[in-house]
């Protein structure tokens, strides 16, 4: 009994003494919530919807940059002040990803885009760009497949409706456009019975791999040997074997593309990349397979977000719907007329109210966690080498000073006096700099096309006798509505 007693102590006296000697390396630290020997912070950080804590609380009390502790060590900075969010941004030290984040996801390696970085992360980033520009952004083929998309999406509205539920509707169309980005095959048109069982597949196992609240922050993330001890606990159980299964899918998918001599799709020119690659080179399978999971994670629920979130802001500002629908019947559409994405330039007040949705429901609110390559002085702290930096978009989208108003929801704050759509430098919803989204053209392409015709073919009502659904959003590894409702009525 004595000796345990004796070993319990001398653990505790360690882990006490590291705490005091990293907190002591922590020299002109940011100000923020306790530090706790062995949890660090932990206890004080929300499960959920971080930036509206930082917002109504650390902000308020420790200012804009906020420094807390995951562990003893690993160092978490919050920076949620907006003159500071757009400085960062353009920091060319903070560039980086957290090292080691998630490498669960994708072999144990530092693989794809979006939690790469250094010489691996530039090559990769600038084919993948280079390669979705060349087989598919701007090309009528692609628009094809959108708006073929969008209209089986409205045929079904109107077949199921007239009550919908948003946040059913956009998963699947959106993750078919990605995917016939991906693989240049889309999928067949859904029918009466509904999906392409590969679709059908495909959307089954990324909403599992997507339900995931934790991706970076779970306990498993952060001490990686929880995934043996305690794999419910950690989150391990939850986020990783969903994602193991869309690895597999798209390892099939390779398989057959190789075996299908396909040469024109984004897969086919990983491959040639691939077999054509010396040792040493970025271009492998694993990390094709992780560049298309990061384009569908980050792709596709953002964009499908984003749509649930117009149709509730259409149902509850009935003023501002009409006159999206007065606009599109004064650009000489029919209602139920499809509208293509030539017509955006006599469309300003409906872009500017997509814009305003974007703004009021910012999507990944918290960015992806960044990581500096070296000490980074801001508001005369420092933000020690190697930290997780979390930059908060939301509070740019919601500054009071810019916008004025920004709690008001106000798509005309973007027409000027002439009545054009003027895009505001502040609408960082794709984040800015280097790091900047990779798909913003492609999501915008989507999100303009589906919201005109959606548009153009229903009106949008709230249940007779329903509350006003609430605005606060679900977090995930991007925000959506609460569940809810609204009813599609066709427009005569
Ligand atoms: C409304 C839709 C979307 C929004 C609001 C959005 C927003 C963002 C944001 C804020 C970032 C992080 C920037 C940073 O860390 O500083 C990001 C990164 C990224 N996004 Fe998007 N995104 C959207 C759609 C898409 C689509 C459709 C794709 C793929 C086709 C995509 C692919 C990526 C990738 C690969 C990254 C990582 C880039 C890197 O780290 O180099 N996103 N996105």
């Amino acid at each position: 009994m004595a000796v345990l007693l004796v070993a319990v102590l001398l653990i505790a006296g360690l882990v006490l003494l590291k705490h005091f000697l990293a907190q002591r390396r922590l020299k002109n630290f940011p100000p923020g919530p306790p530090r706790l020997p062995l949890l660090g912070s932990l206890p004080f950080i929300p499960g959920s919807l971080i930036h509206l804590h930082a917002e109504e609380h650390w902000r308020r009390r420790y200012g804009p940059v906020v420094g807390l502790t995951t562990g003893s060590s690993q160092t978490l900075i919050v920076v949620c002040g907006a003159e500071e969010v757009l400085s960062i941004l353009n920091q060319e030290h903070s560039q980086m990803r957290p090292a080691g984040t998630v490498k669960l996801r994708s072999f144990g390696k530092s693989l794809g885009l979006m939690f790469s970085d250094g010489a691996y992360w530039t090559e990769q980033r600038r084919f993948t760009l280079r390669e979705l520009r060349d087989l598919g952004l701007g090309k009528s083929k692609l628009g094809d497949v959108i708006l073929d998309e969008a209209e089986a999406t409205l045929d079904a509205m109107e077949r199921d409706g007239p009550a919908v539920e948003p946040n059913k509707l956009f998963n699947a169309p959106v993750l078919n456009v990605l995917w016939y980005m991906v693989s240049g095959r889309p999928f067949a048109r859904p029918t009466a019975e509904g999906l392409d069982p590969k679709s059908q597949r495909l959307l089954h196992i990324m909403n599992k791999a997507m339900r995931n609240k934790r991706l970076a922050t779970a306990p498993c993330d952060i001490w990686p040997v929880l995934r043996y001890i305690a794999p419910e606990w950690s989150g391990y159980n939850e986020i990783y074997p969903p994602i193991f299964e869309v690895q597999a899918f798209l390892r099939d998918e390779i398989k057959q593309q190789r075996s299908d001599d396909v040469h024109s799709s984004f897969m086919s020119k990983y491959c040639q990349e691939i077999d054509k690659a010396q040792p040493g080179s970025s271009f492998t399978e694993e990390s094709l397979i992780t560049t298309c999971l990061d384009l569908f994670m980050a792709g596709g629920e953002s964009t499908a977000n984003t749509l649930s979130f117009c149709l509730m802001y259409m149902a509850m500002y009935p003023d501002k719907q009409a006159k999206v629908h007065a606009e599109l019947d004064a650009a000489g559409r029919e209602p139920g007329d499809i509208v293509p994405l030539s017509d955006k330039a006599r469309l300003p007040y409906l872009e500017a109210t997509l814009a305003e949705v974007m703004r009021v429901n910012t999507i990944a609110p918290l960015a992806i966690p960044h990581r500096n390559s070296e000490d980074v002085e801001m508001n005369g702290y420092t933000i020690p080498k190697d930290s997780m930096i979390l930059i908060s978009l939301w509070s740019v989208l919601n500054d009071q000073k810019h916008w004025g108003d920004p709690e008001v929801f106000r798509p005309e704050r973007f027409i000027d006096a002439s009545g054009k759509y003027v895009k505001d430098p502040w609408m960082i919803q794709f984040g800015q700099g280097k790091r900047v989204c990779i798909g913003e053209a492609f999501a915008m392409q989507v999100a303009f096309s589906f919201f005109a015709n959606l548009m153009n073919r229903f009106k949008y009502s709230l249940p007779a006798g329903a509350e006003r659904p609430s605005t606060i959003p679900v977090a995930g590894f991007t925000v959506c509505p609460q569940d809810f409702t609204v009813i599609a009525t066709r427009r005569k």
